[in-house]
C-alpha cells in the first residue's frame, strides 16, 4: 500500500499543475518541479528566494495583502495563458502565507479549450460592459438641439441654467416634440454627465413589472425572481439620471410609491427589509396634460407637484416654423448618412410644403417623412413630388361634419380624422399608431380598412 507522503508528493508533483507557497515575508518556501521547470529555474535554487525577484509581476503578494483569494484568472507569464488560483493562508486570524496553483500546460488540448473559453467570455464581458455603459450615457447635448427660434434658444438657455441644480424637471410637449432630447440634454450638461443616465418608458413596461423595474428585487421575492436578486433601475441611475418618460401613463399605485421615492429619497427593494439610500435626479415627461389629470383624480396630485418642480414645455412644430429649415437640413444630413444615400437638400418649394403642414407629430414627423422620401429618390435634391401623403395632407383641408346627416355618419367621421391624425403624427407607422391609440394593431388594420383609408 502507498505511504500518505508518497500520495502527497505524487499530488503535489502532478503534471497539470503549477504549485507554488510563499510565506508572509513573501520568500518561496515551496515549489513543485513541473512549475520550477516551466519558469526554467532550478527548482533548489528557487525555494528561499523572495517571490518578486524571481517574478516581478506575481500577484501572489497583492494577494497576501488584500486576504482575499482569487480563483480563474488568466495570467500571461513567459508568452503562455495560464489559470491560476491564488489564496492567503492563515492562521490564528492572521495571514501567514499565500499558495498560488495553476493550470500552466498551454500545450494541452482540454487546456486550451478552457483558456480559450476564459478569453472569449472575458472578451465578451467587457464588450457587453463597454455597450452598457454606452447604453447608460446621455447621447445627445445641448448642440445636437437643432433651432435658433426665440422658443427654443429660451428653453437652452432654462436647460444650462437647470442642470446646475439637482431639482426635479418635468417636460412636457406634444409627441415628437423633443422631449427625451432635452432630457439627455439636461443630464450631459450637468456635473452627473459622467454618472449614469437611465432611461425608463413607462408604458412599455408591462405594470406589474414596473415596480421591480424601478425599485429592483432581493432573491426569492417571488417566483422567478433571479437568482441574487436584481438592482432597479434607481439603484443603477445611482450617482446619476433617471429619466421617467410617459409618467402620464403610470397607474396610481405606482404614483404613490414614486412620490415615496422623492420624498424620502430612498427605495425598498420588493421583498427586501433595507431601505437604500438614492441620490438620482428624476427627469419626468409626458405629453399628457397632467394637470387636467389631476382633476379627473387619474394622476396623484401631490405627485404633480413633487414633479412639477421646474417645467419644461416644448413647443409644437408649427409655433416655431423658423426652426423647420434648419431642422430640415440636420436631419437630411444624419438620414442621408445612416441610410448611405447622396441626398443632400430640398428645394425651396418643398420648404414652403413643410410650412404650410401643422406636423401633429412634430420633429418625429419631419424626420419620418424625410426617411420615407430619401428611401425612394435617386436625385441629390428632394421635390415636393417625392412627398405625395404631405402633397395630399395640405391641398384637402381637414375634413369636418358640416351638416350632420345621422349619428352614425359623424361618428365614422370623426373616427376617421382620429385614425388620420394618429398616422400624420406616427409619420405613418401603423404600429405607433395603435400604440399612440392604445388599441391593437388589428383593431387599427379592421378600421382603416372598413373607412377606406388603405
Ligand atoms: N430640436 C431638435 N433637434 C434635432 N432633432 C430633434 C429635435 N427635436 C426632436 N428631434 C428628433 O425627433 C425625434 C423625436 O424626439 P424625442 O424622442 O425626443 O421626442 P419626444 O417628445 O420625447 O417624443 P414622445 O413624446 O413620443 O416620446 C428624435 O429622433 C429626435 O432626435
Amino acid at each position: 500500500m502507498q505511504k500518505i507522503e508518497e500520495i502527497f508528493a505524487i499530488i503535489a508533483e502532478n503534471e497539470y499543475e503549477g504549485i507554488i507557497y510563499i510565506d508572509a515575508g513573501g520568500i518561496v518556501r515551496w515549489i513543485n518541479q513541473g512549475y520550477a521547470g516551466f519558469l526554467e529555474l532550478d527548482k533548489e535554487n528557487v525555494i528561499g528566494k523572495r517571490i518578486d525577484r524571481l517574478i516581478p509581476h506575481s500577484k501572489l503578494l497583492d494577494v497576501m495583502k488584500s486576504g482575499k483569494p482569487q480563483f480563474g484568472e488568466l495570467w500571461e507569464i513567459k508568452g503562455q495563458h495560464v489559470l491560476v488560483h491564488r489564496w492567503p493562508i492563515y492562521k490564528d486570524g492572521k495571514v501567514i502565507g499565500c499558495l498560488g496553483k495553476s493550470l500552466f500546460k498551454d500545450e494541452l488540448p482540454l487546456t486550451r479549450d478552457f483558456i480559450k473559453k476564459i478569453k472569449k467570455l472575458e472578451n465578451e464581458l467587457s464588450y457587453y460592459k463597454e455597450e452598457l455603459h454606452r447604453e447608460r450615457r446621455a447621447k445627445y447635448s445641448i448642440e445636437e438641439i437643432t433651432g435658433s427660434s426665440e422658443k427654443i434658444n429660451k428653453l437652452k438657455d432654462k436647460v444650462a441654467k437647470i442642470a446646475k441644480t439637482t431639482s426635479t424637471v418635468l417636460i412636457t410637449g406634444e409627441s415628437g416634440t423633443g422631449k427625451e432630447l432635452f432630457a439627455h440634454a439636461i443630464h450631459n450638461a450637468s456635473p452627473r454627465k459622467n454618472m449614469p443616465f437611465v432611461r425608463v418608458n413607462c408604458t412599455s413596461i408591462p405594470e406589474e413589472l414596473l415596480e421591480s423595474e424601478l425599485f429592483g428585487y432581493e432573491e426569492g421575492a417571488f417566483t422567478g425572481a433571479k437568482k441574487g436578486g436584481k438592482p432597479g433601475k434607481f439603484e443603477i441611475a445611482q450617482g446619476g439620471t433617471i429619466f421617467l418618460d410617459e409618467i402620464g401613463d403610470m397607474n396610481r399605485s405606482m404614483q404613490a410609491k414614486l412620490l415615496r421615492v422623492l420624498q424620502e429619497k430612498e427605495i425598498e427593494r420588493i421583498g427586501g427589509i433595507e431601505s437604500v439610500n438614492v441620490d438620482v435626479r428624476v427627469i419626468a415627461a409626458t405629453n399628457r396634460n397632467l394637470e387636467e389629470m389631476t382633476r379627473s383624480n387619474l394622476f396623484r396630485e401631490d405627485l404633480y407637484y413633487r414633479l412639477n418642480v421646474v417645467l419644461l414645455n416644448i413647443p409644437p412644430l408649427r409655433e416655431r416654423r423658423e426652426d423647420i429649415p434648419a431642422l430640415t437640413e440636420n436631419l437630411i444630413n444624419k438620414l442621408a448618412f445612416r441610410l448611405g444615400t447622396g441626398v443632400k437638400s430640398v428645394s425651396g418649394e418643398v420648404l414652403e410644403l413643410f410650412n404650410r403642414y401643422d406636423w401633429p407629430g412634430n420633429v418625429r414627423e419631419l424626420e419620418n417623412i424625410l426617411e420615407q422620401a430619401i428611401n425612394l429618390t435617386d436625385a441629390a435634391q428632394l421635390k415636393p413630388e417625392d412627398f405625395p401623403v404631405l402633397l395630399k395632407r395640405v391641398s384637402t383641408p381637414k375634413r369636418t361634419v358640416q351638416t350632420i346627416t345621422g349619428y352614425n355618419e359623424a361618428m365614422e367621421e370623426a373616427e376617421r380624422n382620429i385614425l388620420l391624425q394618429a398616422l400624420a403624427q406616427t409619420g405613418n407607422n401603423k404600429k405607433e399608431a395603435a400604440r399612440l391609440l392604445k388599441i391593437h394593431r388589428s383593431v387599427l388594420y379592421r378600421k382603416l380598412s372598413k373607412l377606406d383609408i388603405i
